[in-house]
């Protein structure tokens, strides 16, 4: 198992980072944050915040800026290969197809057992492996084209997280949960943050039972980090104010942003789009959006 890491020192750090996507202005622009290890931070934003790119960035899935932008245990995401080879640090989004089975982000057209994939993946410790089975209640005899949108999500979970990391970065992984698997999982993170001094950040939009789980929370909007503390800390759980839980903080913070972009009117970008798109653009172009409706 891997150690405690140095409480002093940021295990995520990234300064005065920006990133567009091709062709596009800045969409993320001076964002910078730092996280301690052990820490648990929630990731915070409404619907196209930032939230995935963000998460995709700190994995090193983008070339951002230069080696000293992006930092994670104290080393390049993006440049620094064996961060994401040894497993130390992680990253679980997306899902898996329903047709096929997946090794990453690769997809396997067959027909798999949870048990193939599960036992594919070499050099782990057989009692962590055994440990997630058990935890991710996983029938290993499940054929991955054929099980439910939720016993395929426990799949992928338990092979995300059969290495131990260091870092790790969730993206809205538990929705397809039930209540129980959810609230095992959540607890299996603690242990791992408490014990080997792992660091998680979790996008997420379910923040039921988060308050007494998360150690700190970065709210984004508009590919801007507009709160980053810990969370016991934010001035709505502590009196007067006293907020019984982190939607009732959360709610008003979304509203207000929501409001805010309707007084501004569409983005000149949002403008730009509706009149060009449609002659500009193929509908070939693959987009993600459409691969949501494929
Ligand atoms: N590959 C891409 N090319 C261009 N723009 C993109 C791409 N991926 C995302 N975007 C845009 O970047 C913005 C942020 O998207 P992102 O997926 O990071 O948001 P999010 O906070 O994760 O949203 P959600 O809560 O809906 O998952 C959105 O406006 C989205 O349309």
């Amino acid at each position: 198992m891997g150690s405690v890491g140095d409480p002093e020192e940021n295990v995520v750090e990234v300064t005065d980072m920006e990133f567009a996507y091709g062709g596009q202005a800045p969409f993320i622009s001076k964002f910078s944050l730092k996280l301690k290890p052990g820490s648990r931070c929630l990731l915070i934003g409404a619907n196209g915040a930032g939230k995935t790119t963000l998460l995709r960035i700190l994995a090193g899935k983008h070339m951002v800026g230069g080696k000293n932008v992006v930092r994670v245990l104290g080393r390049s995401a993006f440049h620094d290969t064996a961060l994401t080879c040894s497993g130390q640090l992680a990253y679980l989004g997306g899902s898996w197809s329903r047709t096929v089975g997946c090794a990453g982000e690769i997809p396997l057209q067959g027909d798999f057992t949870a048990q193939h994939m599960i036992f594919g993946v070499e050099n782990v410790d057989e009692a962590r492996r055994a440990r997630l089975i058990e935890l991710l209640d996983i029938d290993l005899r499940w054929r991955m084209h054929k099980v439910s949108d939720g016993q395929r999500r426990r799949v992928q979970i338990c092979m995300g997280l059969l290495q131990p990391f260091q870092v790790l970065l969730l993206d809205e992984i538990t929705v397809d949960l039930d209540v129980v698997a959810r609230m095992d999982l959540l607890s299996f993170f603690v242990d791992e943050c408490e014990e080997r001094g792992a660091t998680l950040i979790y996008a997420t939009h379910i923040f039921d039972g988060l308050e007494a789980w998360a150690t700190d929370i970065a709210y984004v909007e508009d590919g801007k980090l507009k709160r980053s503390q810990p969370i016991k800390e934010i001035p709505e759980l502590l009196p007067p104010s006293q907020a019984k839980n982190l939607i009732q903080v959360v709610e008003p913070w979304l509203r207000t942003e929501r409001e805010e972009r309707e007084k501004k009117g569409p983005s000149s970008e949002v403008k730009l789009d509706r009149v060009t798109r449609p002659a500009d653009v193929s509908p070939f172009t693959s987009s993600r959006q459409m691969a949501y409706y494929r």
